[in-house]
């Protein structure tokens, strides 16, 4: 096909029939770019239909809608998001306006196709995709070059290894002065994530990373070259140079230079010269570079030079057995990849979330490496990570708690009428109400490695209870201000802990799980009273000291946590009705016999393993002789910044959603069916309080201090004295707390 009859079929494409259900898409703006990168693109899909267009002004929405063949234009944006015939919101707004409009439409329950770059930070990249996860919906970072078939030949070429080992990338976006970007353009407008690093940097950066196929660990090099006096901190050129990190083998990984420049100086004040867009890479053996790479469909060559010779290649379709024509545009490969999976279809390319998010990254690292801008966020503006200086409680009940010390690897003692016992808490990182960091040895256990924090307890429940019944979590008194992709991180704790049950929505908050399929570590022990005092850090291993006969009337011995048999002793009533035969072990699996050997559950797997069965909890009675040694121990949270760190890379600053209220750890009994977890029994509470009067304490500290001379028996400061006392000192001089 010639290019004139390419040009002809890409701006007058032929208009296919639709199907029954095509996917409708709704435009958010009467924007410059929608009829090339949709509109047309639609009309040649028998799957998608463009059928609104909303505008801030109405009659540019109806003249657009008119010009373009939209069946229906309205004013305003959100009434786009608000119509019930469209599926998928179209969002070409300016950079800075991305975030807002797509989180807005997936709250509204439409899927998103955005236009580059995603937003103005990767953080925001990582709310909408969190968010879109949490609701089921698509999101895709409209990188449309990426879709067609030049661009993926240059890929394969690159990642075949006939060039050899890669050394160097170039990616070049330049246009003459003019050509686009007149005064007032959205692209030399800072508030709305102007500049030539975010308009075209961000494609140089997709580009580099997806032939590299690997994330810069640096920018080598950043240099802007601002606008002008009109808009006097937007880069209108950019010139960067990222490295990659080596491959297999290698000493050092590839470079590659990117420049970009959105009004690039006329020759001599007099010839515009024509627009630059090539990438070009280098390896060992050879090299290839591809003209046009961002509008490969008009033309583009893919010249090569490897150790058989030279060649040029083209690429328009994916030959007969793969979908498209020679004139599908970028943008009609990638609406049809769209439309693939959302219908559930394996699309030929994708571009994943993760990749928007490492795009973000890097074109962020750019402008911190030569700050051409003050980096703007559609988020409000975030304060200086400040390290939080915590007070820590415990007691019997919420509203019996006192200060306790941290990271003194000591117990406090925690007595009531239904628990005697004890309490230990350990945060990586603490700082005291007075900015004093004592640190525990705790961390230092090799079966706590990457552990960040820690509540543990020892004691006995004066009062039977099952292990079914026998909860911890946290409770909250009231509404909690919960971080985007909330729902997401429940959804992968209950995968981690399948017994977690809560209310993250109820006036009271609250998520509980059976202590005995949840903790970490957990110990069992016989005895009618507590043991000889150890520190915490001694005794909170996995199993037990003595072999326990958690089951009424089965006796034994053996060690660590015991599997219930089938047929023996005479059920608890209420609780050990449902008794099952336990399926794990390794071959010793219990008989009907007293003779038959107990088999142990061996480690916190398998533990959890079995009592992730209500019916094996329910077969568990406590009482007054079982002592319980538990240690909740994790590594999501860290200390003193506060933040929330998840797999996948997901972190929260909890500080933001900081409303004053405490956070509290309790162990209680399960609430009876109908009563709010609020007003359960509850054996032991753990308390922390970020210390907002940091100034005002730490004056009360210094006047304390004075006193201290004149007396020896500061209470609190006895309190607080014990950092790093591992030979027992403090606990002479603890302050009891029940
Ligand atoms: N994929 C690709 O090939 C391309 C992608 N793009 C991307 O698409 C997006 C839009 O680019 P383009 O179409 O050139 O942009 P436009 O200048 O056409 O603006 C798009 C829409 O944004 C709204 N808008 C414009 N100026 C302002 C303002 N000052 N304040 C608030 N809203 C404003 C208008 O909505 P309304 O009509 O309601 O007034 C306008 O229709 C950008 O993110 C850009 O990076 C751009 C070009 C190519
Ligand atoms: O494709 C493009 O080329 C020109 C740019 O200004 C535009 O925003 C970009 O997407």
């Amino acid at each position: 096909m010639s290019i004139l009859s390419r040009a002809l079929s890409i701006f007058y494409p032929p208009t296919s029939p639709k199907s029954s259900q095509p996917l409708r898409f709704g435009i958010l703006g009467a924007a410059a770019i929608a009829p090339i990168a949709l509109i047309l693109a639609a009309r040649s899909s028998p799957e998608a239909e463009v059928v609104l267009v909303g505008a801030r002004n109405l009659d540019k929405a109806q003249k657009y809608a008119k010009k373009w063949g939209v069946p229906r234009a309205v004013k305003g944006w959100e009434a786009v998001l608000q119509d019930e015939e469209v599926d998928v919101v179209y969002n070409p707004l300016p950079n800075g306006l991305h975030y807002e409009w797509t989180i807005k439409a997936l709250l509204a329950g439409k899927h998103v196709l955005l236009e580059k770059p995603a937003t103005d930070t990767a953080e925001e990249a990582e709310r909408i995709f969190a968010l879109a996860r949490e609701r089921g919906l698509l999101v895709l970072e409209a990188f449309h070059y990426r879709f067609h078939p030049a661009v993926q030949k240059l890929k394969q070429i690159l990642d075949s290894g006939e060039l050899g080992r890669l050394q160097h990338l170039t990616a070049h976006m330049t246009v003459p002065r003019g050509l686009i970007g007149g005064p007032g353009d959205i692209r030399w407008n800072l508030s709305l994530g102007g500049g030539a690093g975010m308009d075209m940097g961000c494609y140089a950066t997709n580009a580099v990373r997806y032939l590299s196929g690997r994330e810069p660990t640096e920018v080598l090099r950043a240099e802007p070259v601002l606008y002008g006096p009109a808009e006097p901190k937007v880069d209108r050129r950019m010139e960067f140079t990222f490295l990659f990190p080596p491959g297999e083998g290698e000493e050092r990984g590839p470079e590659a230079e990117c420049v970009v420049d959105l009004a690039r100086p006329w020759a001599w004040g007099v010839w515009p010269g024509m627009p630059e867009m090539f990438l070009h890479a280098k390896g060992e053996k050879g090299e290839v570079s591809m003209n046009n790479f961002v509008m490969p469909f008009f033309y583009h060559s893919i010249s090569v030079r490897s150790p058989t010779g030279k060649r040029t290649e083209r690429g328009y379709t994916f030959g007969k057995d793969g979908k498209g024509e020679s004139w599908w545009t970028t943008y009609r490969y990638q609406l049809e990849a769209f439309v693939d999976k959302v219908t559930g279809k394996d699309p030929q390319t994708w571009v994943t979330g993760e990749d928007t998010v490492g795009n973000m990254k890097a074109v962020e690292m750019v402008y911190e490496k030569k700050v051409a801008h003050d980096r703007l966020s559609s988020l409000p503006p975030q304060p200086p990570p400040t390290m939080v200086h915590l007070r820590v409680y415990a007691g019997t009940s919420v509203q019996n708690l006192s200060l306790i010390p941290v990271n003194t690897n000591t117990w406090v003692d925690i007595s009531s009428p239904q628990f005697e016992g004890r309490v230990a808490v350990q945060l990586k990182g603490y700082i005291g109400p007075r900015g004093e960091k004592p640190q525990s040895k705790y961390f230092e256990r090799p079966d706590r490695k990457g552990k960040t924090w820690s509540v543990a307890f020892q004691g006995r429940f004066l009062e039977e209870i099952s292990a079914d019944d026998l909860m911890f979590g946290n409770i909250f008194d009231r509404p909690i201000i919960l971080p985007w992709g909330t729902s997401a991180v429940m959804s992968f704790m209950s995968l981690v802990d399948p017994t977690l049950t809560h209310d993250l929505y109820a006036p009271r908050p609250w998520a509980l799980s059976p202590a005995i399929s949840s903790f970490p570590f957990l110990s069992h022990a016989r005895g009618s009273s507590l043991p000889e005092e150890r520190h915490p850090s001694e005794v909170l291993g996995e199993g037990g000291w003595e072999l326990p006969a958690v089951i009424r009337g089965l006796g034994g011995g053996g060690s660590g946590w015991s599997t219930p048999r089938s047929g023996t002793s005479t059920p608890r009533s209420g609780y050990a009705s449902g008794r099952s035969t336990p399926k794990l072990g390794n071959g010793v699996l219990p008989g009907s016999g007293t003779a038959t050997p107990r088999k142990g559950l061996e480690g916190a797997q398998e533990r959890k393993a079995w009592y992730k069965e209500a019916e094996n909890r329910r077969a568990v009675i406590l009482g007054p002789e079982d002592i319980i040694t538990g240690d909740f121990c994790h590594s999501f949270l860290s200390f003193p910044d506060l933040c929330l760190a998840l797999p996948g890379g997901l972190k929260f600053d909890l500080k933001r959603y900081w409303d004053g209220q405490p956070v509290r750890f309790v162990c209680m009994r399960r609430p009876a069916k109908g009563v709010d977890p609020q007003d359960g029994q509850v054996f032991w509470v753990v308390q922390l309080e970020i210390v907002e009067d940091v100034a005002e304490v730490r004056h009360e500290a210094e006047e304390a201090e004075k006193e201290k001379e004149e007396d020896d028996d500061d209470e609190f400061e006895d309190a607080e004295a014990g950092e790093e006392d591992i030979t027992g000192g403090f606990r002479g001089r603890r302050k009891e707390v029940n």
